[in-house]
């Protein structure tokens, strides 16, 4: 098995193939720190990350922002204070492309 946060996101078009189940629950094995969950219809990759306070949870969004902007592959996030809610889906497919789960592995690393 390929370690997803030494991969890059590869081009995802409308009408590349979704992550099925079996594959999702494979992956999340290397991601154990996120949930799978479901908004209107979209299978999404979710985690909760905390901080000491507003500042540092700002400085983690931010980098966050410079990885995404790398890939070309970009999250939702919910920044608030000691907290950060990071969402991971892919917006052309409505769904979990391999990128996503790329995407959440490279968010951990943020924080060795
Ligand atoms: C043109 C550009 O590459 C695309 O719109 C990208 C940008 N970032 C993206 N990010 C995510 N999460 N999903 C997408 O489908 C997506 N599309």
């Amino acid at each position: 098995m390929t370690t997803l946060s030494q991969d890059s996101c590869e081009a995802c078009r409308i009408g590349a193939p979704k992550v099925d189940d079996a594959k999702a629950h494979e992956l999340l094995q290397q991601i154990p720190d996120w949930s799978l969950i479901e908004v209107d219809g979209i299978k999404q990759l979710q985690r909760q990350y905390k901080f000491k306070n507003f500042v540092t949870a700002m400085a983690f969004a931010n980098q966050l922002a410079d990885i995404a902007e790398a890939e070309g592959h970009h999250p939702g996030m919910l920044v608030e204070w000691g907290k950060v809610t990071v969402t991971w889906w892919s917006h052309s497919i409505k769904g979990l492309h391999r990128n996503d789960f790329v995407m959440a592995a490279k968010t951990d690393r943020l924080l060795d």
